[in-house]
């Protein structure tokens, strides 16, 4: 299903598990950095609203999505139950969003294959500025709020597994 047929806030709050006990640590990408704080906003408000503490929540600044992968692999080492990569990539004139794009998908998904500790991957991967703007808190919801839905959940599931 298209994000245009699915918006990336709505969900079903009575399916969310208690996050009150929670750590989570938010890499930031600055690239795009209007598009990537809409994000941080979304994912941020969507944590306190599940009742995470401000002081669970850390926050690391990174220069471009391809330092997401970086700064999420020192993140899973801040003693947190879920890391959310926020990035925001738009095309330009050149194949370099292509790259980007698949390094920062590939590293991630390797970091959750590494370390025990779920990252998600909250980075907008758009033709245009507008797709971006939509997309982080725009007529399309927050991919932020949607990424932090997510990180409860697989916070929640790692815990249960290894309980
Ligand atoms: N064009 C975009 C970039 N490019 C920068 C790279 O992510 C990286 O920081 C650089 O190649 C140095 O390693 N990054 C984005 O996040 N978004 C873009 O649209
Ligand atoms: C995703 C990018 O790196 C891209 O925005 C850079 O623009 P260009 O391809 O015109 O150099």
């Amino acid at each position: 299903m298209a994000t245009a047929n699915k918006n990336l806030s709505h969900y079903d709050k009575n399916t969310i598990p208690n996050a009150k006990d929670f750590r989570f640590g938010i890499v930031v990408s600055e690239w795009n950095d209007t598009i990537t704080e809409g994000l941080y906003e979304g994912a941020y408000q969507t944590l306190t609203d599940h009742d995470v503490a401000p002081s669970n929540i850390i926050r690391f600044d990174v220069p471009g999505s391809f330092e997401l992968i970086y700064g999420s692999k020192k993140m899973q080492q801040q003693q947190v139950d879920a890391v959310i990569a926020i990035g925001s990539v738009i095309q330009g004139e050149t194949k370099h969003f292509d790259f980007v794009c698949e390094a920062v998908s590939q590293g991630i998904k390797d970091l959750n294959i590494q370390v025990d500790i779920p990252v998600i991957f909250c980075v907008l991967t758009d033709n245009t500025l507008q797709q971006a703007i939509d997309r982080s808190g725009g007529k399309h919801g927050n991919k932020g709020t949607e990424a932090a839905i997510a990180a409860i959940k697989m916070a929640a599931l790692r815990k249960n597994c290894n309980s």
